[in-house]
């Protein structure tokens, strides 16, 4: 009893008030093994009282103008940016992320999110065309869905709950959103910010929770017509599953097992860090890491050792740590599936060049329950290994040489994922025929991550369906009518 009450213990925040919960579910610190917080392990109840609140405010919100919205969604990215640091910090130590990260990054995204939805929401027209011979004219007007739900998972909390419920409420619905409950702290933090910035009570409910319960409830709910998620495949058909009675609107933004194709005549003074980085930021818990590092036989061995140096200075280290480069990863559970694939790579005669099982991890006494691991390099796999057709979301890639650009071509393209993929090469022809073959929703070419969020974002094949950004969000989560008139 004693030790609970220490614990940080977070509400459902719904129709503007913060409400207990009759259970809990434990929420550990990554950095040490330790219980830390208790998460309300909401239900069917939970659900029905935020249907109830976002439907209320939903007839206020939407007839706003989107000058009037635009201003909330600026004035609450205001005060999200007068918090960063402690967003950041809360955010490092839920997820296990170093603090640079969450300081350079996620928060600052979470900002740019609001902003950026705050402005867009201000440019988007519609349709118009004229049938002379008949006297009609014939425009589009759009109109918000209504109570939209949305889910998002633990590699990037508020950055991507933001990236959801910035376009949902710009376009004029309210919002019941459900946070990961391996890392909600931040979403809890930011229902403090909501009255601060006029956003009316209802228009944003946070419900906290698992997947199983609260998630579905959810999903299945029948006044809840629009569903954006960002997981895992397998969560993904059992909400389409769910959403399908109800014919849903979906948009489903899933895993990626993200190629790097590194021609010989790219410049590996780039390539080298930019391909470490996108291995292995974030723990490479984000699904547009590279896990498949495809180089031209050429320059194979100058690739690998160089890459293997510059893997081994990436250092693991506790989340305040400010020379870290990379935390500690999310859950007991999660480390040892991605402990699991480097097993298996090594069962099926792989070589280890760094990292789990080879070099030696040193951190704090308080930290050894934590879940760290060292970046790994893995080489001398077969394309079929699961190593190189699974999504690992870890710290974990894989090298492998290649001959000629229409082999690298379909080997990349060979597996169920087409999320994102980099290509490393100087020939500008090369580039652009590289990336058009691609079987992917993203295409980096000499570099990686570099975000316009005006632009399509999502991916092909088992990586998801329909895209986020300015226009394709305002999109999904308006419905679109046709209107004649005669004159
Ligand atoms: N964007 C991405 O590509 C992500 C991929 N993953 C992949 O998924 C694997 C498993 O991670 P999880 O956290 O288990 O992902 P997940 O897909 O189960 O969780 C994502 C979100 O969905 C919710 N959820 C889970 N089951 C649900 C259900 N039946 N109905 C409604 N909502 C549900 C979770 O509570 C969480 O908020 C990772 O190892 C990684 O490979 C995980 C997170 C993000
Ligand atoms: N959806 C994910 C990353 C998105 C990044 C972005 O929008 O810039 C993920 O890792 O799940």
């Amino acid at each position: 009893m004693a030790a609970t009450k220490t614990l940080l213990t977070l509400e459902n925040f719904i129709g503007g008030k913060f409400l207990p919960c009759n259970s809990y579910i434990d929420s550990y610190d990554p950095s040490t093994g330790e219980v830390y917080c208790r998460v309300p392990d909401s239900g069917k109840a939970e659900i029905e009282a935020a249907v109830e609140a976002a439907r209320d405010a939903f007839p206020g919100w939407s007839a706003r103008s989107p000058q009037e919205r635009s201003q909330v969604l600026t004035q609450l990215a205001d005060l999200l940016e007068e918090s960063l640091e402690e967003f950041a910090q809360a955010e490092a130590k839920d997820q296990g992320k170093t603090i640079t990260l969450a300081r350079t990054v996620d928060i600052p995204r979470a900002v740019q999110n609001f902003r950026f939805f705050a402005s867009s929401i201000l440019h988007h027209t519609s349709e118009c065309t004229q049938m002379e011979p008949v006297g009609c004219l014939h425009y589009t007007v759009r109109t918000p869905v209504g109570i939209a739900g949305l889910i998002s998972p633990w590699n990037l909390p508020l950055y991507l709950l933001t990236w959801k419920i910035a376009p949902a409420m710009a376009a004029g619905n309210t919002v019941i959103a459900k946070p990961s409950e391996l890392t909600s702290v931040t979403a809890w933090m930011l229902c403090k910010l909501l009255p601060k910035a006029g956003v009316p009570p209802g228009v944003v409910n946070i419900v906290f929770g698992t997947g199983p319960r609260v998630g579905e409830a959810l999903v299945s709910h029948p006044e809840v017509p629009v569903i954006s998620f960002t997981g895992s495949q397998p969560t993904a058909e059992r909400i389409t599953q769910l959403s399908a009675p109800h014919c849903k609107k979906l948009s489903l933004e899933l895993g990626g097992k993200n190629p790097a194709i590194i021609f010989e005549d790219a410049n590996l003074e780039e390539c080298i860090p930019a391909t470490v980085r996108s291995s292995f930021a974030n723990q490479g818990e984000i699904c547009l890491c590279t896990s498949r590092i495809f180089v031209q036989k050429s320059i194979y061995s100058e690739f690998l050792k160089r890459f293997v140096e510059a893997t081994r200075k990436w250092k693991v280290g506790i989340p305040s740590d400010p020379s870290a480069s990379m935390g500690a990863l999310i859950s007991k559970a999660h480390l040892e599936k991605v402990r699991s694939y480097v097993k298996k790579a090594c069962a099926e005669g792989a070589q280890i060049l760094c990292g789990e099982g080879v070099d030696k991890l040193s951190l704090p006494p308080r930290n050894q329950a934590g879940y760290f691991m060292l970046p790994t390099v893995i080489t001398g796999i077969k394309d079929e290994s699961c190593c190189m057709k699974e999504e690992i979301f870890g710290p974990v890639t894989c090298v492998v040489p290649f001959d000629s650009e229409e082999e690298v071509i379909k080997r990349a393209n060979n597996v169920k994922y087409g999320l994102a993929a980099t290509v490393w090469s100087s020939n500008v022809g090369r580039v652009h025929r590289v990336a058009k073959k691609l079987q992917s929703g993203l295409v980096w070419t000499n570099c990686w991550l570099i975000r316009e969020l005006n632009l399509p974002f999502g991916g092909m094949k088992s990586s998801g369906i329909g895209r986020e950004g300015a226009k394709d969000s305002y999109d999904f989560f308006t419905e679109i009518k046709t209107i004649t008139v005669k004159h």
